[in-house]
């Protein structure tokens, strides 16, 4: 069993110079990938899970239990997290119930002084569990209803006041955005970045390590460079996605579907899910987590 809290694992990211991958869930085929690749590059790892996975998934004990009985089942022998992705305040405290290691409490659609004084009650309630807390300030962007929405830049003053609430890492907007970027995105805003870790570093006295939502996209160069910055968790899913949608589509519009047994779900995913393996394992790359 190598579950723990997402503290000690990002300190030591972010002491060494390089990032962990979080990697969203969707479901059980996509837990097991993202666990074998973990295991395959020696990789400590985040699972991540959304709200939306969790209702998709059956909720927050079946997430939690899935995660840990397959790394068990699974002989994984890497630290792997159990953590709720953008979750609002209700669910930080279920997550919290249910024993997921990890919570992100993102309060950042809410006014700052609220969204301080919630996420200092999620520390509390998490920190007596030994459970590790990312909060959010400067909202991070993506698709709604087909818009996409470019990400807003986060005051270095509300992260600096968002670090002193205890937390363990911050997602901070430095314009990285959920989901495709537009063509005409500008990139990350690594000045500010730089001027963002800076102030809280001084502040706190040590390296934070801070959270780059956002990942799928992102070209290489500049992950590499805002790893330096301080980023030491990077959040991937859409490129997950798209790798496990184009590989289905490959092998259902060349007809592989039709022969054999191929209509078993169990080998028609199977295609798909190394793809996600495929894509995960290019990310740990970049990021520099595998050992
Ligand atoms: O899409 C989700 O449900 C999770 C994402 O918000 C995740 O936190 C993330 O930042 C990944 O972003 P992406 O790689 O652009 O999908
Ligand atoms: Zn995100």
């Amino acid at each position: 069993m190598t579950i723990v809290s997402g503290m000690k694992m990002i300190q030591h990211a972010r002491s060494n110079g390089y990032a962990v991958g979080a990697f969203n869930t969707n479901n059980l085929e996509w837990t097991q990938a993202i666990l074998r690749v973990a295991e395959s590059k020696q990789a400590p790892t985040i699972i991540g899970a959304s709200m939306g996975a969790i209702k998709y998934m059956g909720g927050f004990k079946t997430v939690a239990n899935l995660i840990r009985d397959l790394d068990d089942d699974m002989n994984i022998s890497v630290p792997i997290a159990i953590h709720l992705d953008h979750g609002d305040y209700q669910a930080a405290k279920a997550a919290i119930a249910a024993n997921f290691t990890s919570v992100m409490f993102d309060g950042s659609h809410l006014p700052l002084k609220e969204n301080l004084a919630k996420t200092r009650e999620i520390v509390q309630l998490a920190h007596e569990k030994g459970i590790s807390v990312e909060a959010e300030v400067g909202s991070i962007g993506g698709e709604e209803d087909g818009i996409i929405g470019s990400g807003e830049i986060a005051p270095i003053a509300d992260a600096v006041a968002m670090v002193n609430t205890n937390i363990d890492f911050l997602a901070a907007g430095i314009g990285n955005i959920h989901g495709a970027y537009p063509t005409d995105w500008p990139g990350l805003q690594l000045n500010h970045l730089h001027k963002l870790t800076d102030a809280i570093n001084d502040a706190i006295g040590y390296d934070f390590p801070v959270v780059l939502h956002g990942g799928s996209g992102v070209p290489d160069k500049q992950i590499r460079e805002a790893i330096t910055m301080g980023v030491a968790k990077v959040n991937v899913n859409t490129e997950a996605q798209l790798a496990f949608h184009q590989a289905l589509r490959d092998f259902i519009l060349t007809d592989q579907d039709l022969q054999g047994k191929n209509y078993d779900p169990r080998k028609l995913l199977a295609p798909g899910v190394k793809a996600i393996e495929n894509a995960l394992s290019d990310r740990i790359d970049v990021f520099g987590s595998y050992q």
